[in-house]
């Protein structure tokens, strides 16, 4: 688990104030790590276009230039002229031992983006837009200094944002780099060090990236057991009755001792697969529900009022967000909610928390997910996207480990029913809901078949592959 931050001044400041380092040591070391990133991964003599801009994040990369010329084949482009303090006396530097110029761009092995970092607002100008353009569109293996042009700290991205194959961040981990807008642009990441070491760079965060080792899965330690042991599941089964085999069928492989569907259709016209029981009401040993996926209109108020009448843990998502009995659920304690972005503004709206657009919420995820939060302390909340963000009081998790195999139908039950078989089996909400998310993206990495190919069927399958 790493830390991540909504602005790192502060944390430059605590370097100068309380360890006694300048601006000048810090940035001659973010400009080592990269050098560093480049000594390693590419040969001597690669033709290097440096892309500089005004500010700092431009000084960050005329010091880069002075670290690598003459090993490599280095050229300064400058997109703006050197105006911070930090800027004009890095070119006098990197001038002095006779780093080149070029004033265009061309076709070399690495382009390094140092136009703007963190102290990026508003939008480009049409002539930064045009430049940023073609520099996307060179082959070159693209190195974004600190953070990808256009991105700033809002984590809003600018129409023509760097397209960085790697950033190397300076000092810690920025939260607007793990917007799901951003990650169409910013690559690997790498966080370089900046003189200091990152625990005492660091100070302490509600914010933290959660890494794929993270992962902590159901353990059965207790040799005299029985299926009981393991927690009993109940899944609402509605009018897409698929959706909560594909959830009861995922909790089951991930080791819920028993799994019920609770349903009122006839069993045997719905060809229930065999490892699943199927109960017209909710039998009596339940450790956990999960409730929502496909549910539609099957269950009547009374119906479904009795299948929550208990203090279980239990999972919501999907339709029943917009039921007018979601508010009443959200009273409930040991409630884990799913909801995507859609299903999570008709929420704010339903709860008089806002009245927003996607585009809005996609913009300010973050925001929305901490007003919520604060609003439900006792609820967990998982807000799927490409980086799911997890939210429980006034702690926040981001897995960004998703890729694009997941947006499949489907994806969203099996997810459901990982929590809701954690739930059962006795993990705390929180633990489950982390643990569930990690197992969820875990399986869509282990999957062999191109990335198109993944269904929900493969996703419980890789399950035994944990
Ligand atoms: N711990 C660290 O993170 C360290 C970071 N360092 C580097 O410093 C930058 C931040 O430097 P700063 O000078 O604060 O800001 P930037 O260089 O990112 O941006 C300011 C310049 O950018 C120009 N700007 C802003 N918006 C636009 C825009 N829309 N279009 C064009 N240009 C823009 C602005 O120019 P003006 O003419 O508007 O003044 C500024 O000149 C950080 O990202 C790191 O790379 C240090 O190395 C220390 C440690
Ligand atoms: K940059």
């Amino acid at each position: 688990m790493q830390k991540l931050f909504d602005e790192v001044n502060s944390l430059d400041k605590r370097c100068y104030s309380d360890f006694y380092l300048s601006e000048d040591i810090l940035m001659e070391h973010a400009a080592n790590g990269m050098a560093q990133h480049i000594q390693k991964n590419f040969n001597k003599k690669s033709t290097i276009i440096i892309v500089c801009g005004s500010g700092n994040n431009g000084a960050d990369g005329l010091a880069l230039s002075r670290l690598l010329h003459p090993d490599f084949n280095v050229r300064i482009y400058y997109a703006k002229a050197p105006k911070s303090k930090m800027a004009i006396l890095q070119n006098k530097r990197t001038k002095s031992v006779g780093v080149k110029e070029c004033s265009e761009l061309f076709e070399c092995d690495i382009v390094v983006d140092a136009l703007v970092g963190t102290g990026f607002s508003g939008e480009f100008s049409d002539e930064l837009e045009k430049l940023m353009k073609q520099i996307n569109s060179l082959n070159a293996f693209k190195i974004a200094c600190d953070i990808p042009s256009g991105i700033n700290p809002h984590g809003v991205c600018a129409k023509e944002t760097f397209q960085a194959d790697v950033s190397l961040t300076m000092g810690a981990l920025k939260k607007s780099m793990f917007l799901d807008e951003a990650k169409e642009f910013i690559g690997k990441i790498e966080v370089l060090n900046l003189g200091i070491s990152r625990d005492l760079y660091e100070t302490s965060s509600n914010w933290h990236l959660l890494d794929l080792d993270d992962l902590q899965l159901p353990f059965r330690d207790k040799k005299n057991s029985h299926k009981g042991s393991y927690g009993h599941l109940a899944v609402a089964s509605g009018q897409k009755s698929g959706a909560s085999v594909i959830s009861a069928l995922a909790a089951l492989r991930f080791g819920a001792g028993l799994v019920t569907l609770v349903g009122y259709e006839d069993e045997k016209s719905l060809n229930i697969p065999h490892s699943l029981m199927y109960s017209h009401g909710v039998p009596k040993n339940i450790t956990a529900l999960a409730c929502g996926m496909g549910l539609g209109d099957a269950f009547s108020d009374l119906e479904l009022q009795n299948f929550l009448d208990n203090d279980l843990p239990t999972v919501v998502d999907a339709d029943i967000f917009h039921m007018p009995i979601i508010s009443d659920i959200l009273k409930r304690e040991k409630l884990v909610i799913t909801p995507h972005p859609k299903e999570f503004i008709s929420l704010l709206k339903a709860l008089n928390i806002a009245n927003i657009s996607i585009t809005e919420l996609q913009k300010n995820r973050f925001k929305y997910c901490e007003e919520f939060c604060l609003l439900y302390p006792h609820v967990i909340l998982l807000l799927k996207g490409v980086n799911v963000i997890i939210g429980h009081k006034d702690s926040f998790f981001i897995n960004p480990h998703g890729t694009s195999a997941l947006a499949k139908a489907g994806s969203g039950d099996v997810l459901s029913g990982l929590i809701a078989s954690l739930l059962a089996q006795g993990f705390e909400p929180i633990d489950a809901t982390i643990n569930a998310s990690l197992a969820h993206t875990t399986l869509s990495c282990k999957h062999l078949g191109a990335d198109f190919t993944l269904t929900p069927d493969d996703l419980i399958d890789n399950i035994k592959m944990l």
